[in-house]
């Protein structure tokens, strides 16, 4: 199983967007707050989410909140955890995913904070390519790419 973040998602469709793809691939969604709506919003209900959509989300108070989410028995292997930023460094083809990777993506308007950003060592801050003289993909988009190359690396285990 992957771990998508969504550090301070802004825009409800966005969200309800990438709450569907996490249920279709069986990728555990964790959303870092402050969000930018609640969680009942109805442009999200609009996404034609179900309730068990929601079941593998879980809610963090913040990035710290998110860190220590995780129990002994199943520890966060910071070293498998992977910052995707158009600041990155390290090509998207270059990658080789296995289960449990953690996949960390910033809000739609201000992206990962410098911080948080640079506590990634560089060879986990990950750029998707892009045509030169464009500034960055739909926050939804990005998720679904990496994701999806994820799971096809580990031969779409689970799916059918
Ligand atoms: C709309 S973008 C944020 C744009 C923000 N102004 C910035 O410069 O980071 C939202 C998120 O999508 C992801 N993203 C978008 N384009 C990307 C790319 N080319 N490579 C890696 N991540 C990307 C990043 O996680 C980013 O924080």
């Amino acid at each position: 199983m992957f771990h998508v973040v969504l550090v301070e998602p802004e825009i409800p469709p966005n969200t309800g967007n990438i709450i569907r793809l996490c249920a279709n691939t069986g990728a555990q969604l964790h959303l870092v707050e402050p969000l930018g709506f609640p969680l009942d919003d109805a442009k999200m209900r609009r996404a034609g989410l179900d309730y068990h959509d929601y079941a593998e989300m879980k809610v963090h108070a913040n990035w710290q909140a998110f860190l220590d989410s995780f129990p002994p028995e199943q520890p966060l292997n910071t070293e498998r955890m992977f910052a995707l930023t158009t600041h990155g460094s390290t090509p998207f083809a270059s990658m080789v995913f296995q289960p449990g990777d953690v996949f960390v993506f910033g809000s739609e308007t201000r992206g990962l904070e410098t911080s948080l950003r640079e506590s990634f060592p560089p060879s986990q801050r990950i750029r998707l390519p892009m045509r030169p003289d464009n500034r960055s993909l739909n926050l939804s988009n990005t998720v679904a790419v990496v994701v999806y190359e994820a799971w096809r690396q580990n031969g779409f285990a689970g799916g059918q």
